[in-house]
This record gives structure tokens, C-alpha cells and sequence, in this order.
């Protein structure tokens, strides 16, 4: 079966501001097959961003080129949603409108589109609360309308760049439980960005582990924990530990890559 997404030697290298220019991604390649989950980690700064934008098509690459279907990515596109750490709502649209956006991009007739949002909310748990505008909503309410529309213009991709990162911890928990769900119930193919190698362990069928500067995959690790039981946390399997002792030790090395070089830039 062909891939959904194919990077082929993607590199991207920006214009400093007063002269010269940085590298922050230097020959990335992978293949991810419909369906899968991807979370990519990696040092501080190591471009992680930078690959989700390529992958959105919200930048383009210097060299190298993303294939979506076997068709080249060159700008953003509905095919694919995205959702950032910072919810990125419209404070003046309630809940319910917020998630129409995408649908009107798409030109869905208004009637459908209220029925699809309301759809949507009640996957993300938040059916009660469609008229609220952002303000009237907690953290974890306004990232779930964010995903929630992104869902909703039904997008084959789904990219999220540390989505949970500004979230305490039991939301988080609650959060990373219900992508689960709906990534098992929709078959999207997802491409999950964070710092925090417990949820990469917990939601990827893949790690890949990125190098400090210039950002390179490193390793992917294949994530084959036995599926998840609502009633137990897969977090204390010995299978988890063994994952996350993985991942840990490949990233301790280019953590501590990334502060040397920070400390003589510095
Ligand atoms: N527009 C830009 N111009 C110049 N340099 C940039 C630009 N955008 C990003 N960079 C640099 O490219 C590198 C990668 O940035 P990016 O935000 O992708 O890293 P990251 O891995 O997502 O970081 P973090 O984990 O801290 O969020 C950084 O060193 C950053 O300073």
C-alpha cells in the first residue's frame, strides 16, 4: 500500500536576520502508512515545529519535498488539520462556531454544519457546552473544541505540535485517553509532536527520536504495547518502561548535545 505521508530528504534552512543562515533540518525521511501514529521528540529547538509546518504546508522546504497520497505538499490544504499548544479559537464565536469554521471553508450548507459541530462536540465530550464562547471555557474544554474542529472538516492528517503542553496533568491524562479513542474510531493518520516522553510512549505506534541542531530522525521506535484497556494503565506495564527507558536513553544524549552547544553559542 502506498504511504499516506512520504518525506523524502527534507531539509530546511532559514535567513538569520542581519546576514548568514541556520539550519534546522537537515535529510529527514520517513514513510507513514494511513492509519498510523507518529509522535516526534526531541531537544528544544530542534526543529520539531519546523517539520510540522513543512507537513502542513504552512512553510516550504529548502530542500528535499513532502508527499501527501503521492502528491506534493506545496501550502496548507483541508486534507490535513492542525492543532497547536495554544487553542487558536476565534473569541468571538461560541464553541459550536468555532468548530463550523473549517466546515464553511469547505462550503458544507449551514444546517449540515451545525449538525456536523454538534457531532463533533459530543465526540470531544463537550455537548452542553456548544453556545459558550472560549473565554467561558476551561484549558481542556477550548483545546477540545480545537480538536474537535479540526475533526470536523474530516481531514485524512491530523498534525499536533504539544496540543496538551499548557494542560495540568489530569487533563492531559483525560485528553491523551480520548485521542485514543477517537484516533481508533476514525482511522486518521497522526503526526503528534511533544516533550514529554511518557505521552509519546502512551499514544505513538511510532517514536521517532530527533537530533539537536541541525534536527535529524534519529531512531523510530516501534511502540507495540497490548491495547488499551480503559480499566488499566498501560503506564505500569513493564512493556511501557522498557519503551520509555528507550526513548529516554535516546534523547538523554542529544539533550545534553543541544546544552553544550547552547552554553558555547551562549
Ligand atoms: N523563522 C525562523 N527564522 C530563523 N530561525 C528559525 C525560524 N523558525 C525557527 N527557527 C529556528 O529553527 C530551530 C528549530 O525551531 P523549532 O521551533 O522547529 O524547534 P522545536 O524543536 O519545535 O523547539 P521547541 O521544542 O523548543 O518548541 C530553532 O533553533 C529556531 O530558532
Amino acid at each position: 500500500m502506498a504511504p499516506k505521508i512520504e518525506v523524502q530528504g527534507l531539509g530546511k534552512t532559514f535567513a538569520i536576520r542581519g546576514g548568514g543562515t541556520f539550519d534546522a533540518l537537515q535529510d529527514i525521511s520517513f514513510a507513514l502508512p494511513e492509519g498510523d501514529f507518529l509522535v516526534v521528540v526531541g531537544p528544544s529547538g530542534c526543529g520539531k515545529s519546523t517539520l510540522l509546518d513543512l507537513l502542513g504546508g504552512l512553510t516550504r522546504p529548502t530542500s528535499g519535498r513532502v508527499l501527501l497520497d503521492g502528491a506534493e505538499i506545496t501550502g496548507p490544504a483541508l486534507d490535513r488539520g492542525i492543532v497547536f499548544q495554544q487553542y487558536a479559537l476565534l473569541p468571538w464565536r461560541t464553541a459550536q462556531r468555532n468548530v463550523e469554521l473549517g466546515l464553511e471553508a469547505s462550503g458544507v450548507p449551514r444546517r449540515a454544519r451545525a449538525a456536523t459541530a454538534r457531532e463533533y462536540l459530543q465526540l470531544v465530550g463537550l455537548t452542553g457546552f456548544e453556545d459558550r464562547y472560549p473565554h467561558e471555557l476551561s484549558g481542556g474544554m477550548r483545546q477540545r473544541v480545537a480538536i474537535a474542529r479540526s475533526l470536523a472538516y474530516d481531514p485524512g492528517v491530523l498534525l499536533m505540535d504539544e496540543p496538551f503542553g499548557a494542560l495540568d496533568a489530569q487533563t492531559r491524562e483525560s485528553l491523551q485517553q480520548e485521542l485514543l479513542r477517537i484516533w481508533e474510531r476514525t482511522g486518521k493518520t497522526v503526526v503528534f509532536i511533544t516533550h514529554d516522553i511518557d505521552e509519546a510512549v502512551y499514544l505513538g505506534r511510532r517514536v521517532a527520536v530527533m537530533t539537536a541542531r541541525p534536527g535529524r530522525i534519529k531512531r523510530v521506535v516501534d511502540i507495540d504495547l497490548p491495547v488499551h484497556d480503559e480499566a488499566a494503565d498501560p503506564r505500569s506495564s513493564p512493556e511501557f518502561a522498557r519503551h520509555r527507558h528507550e526513548v529516554w536513553s535516546l534523547l538523554r544524549d542529544e539533550v545534553a548535545a543541544s546544552r553544550k552547544e547552547a552554553v558555547s553559542v551562549g
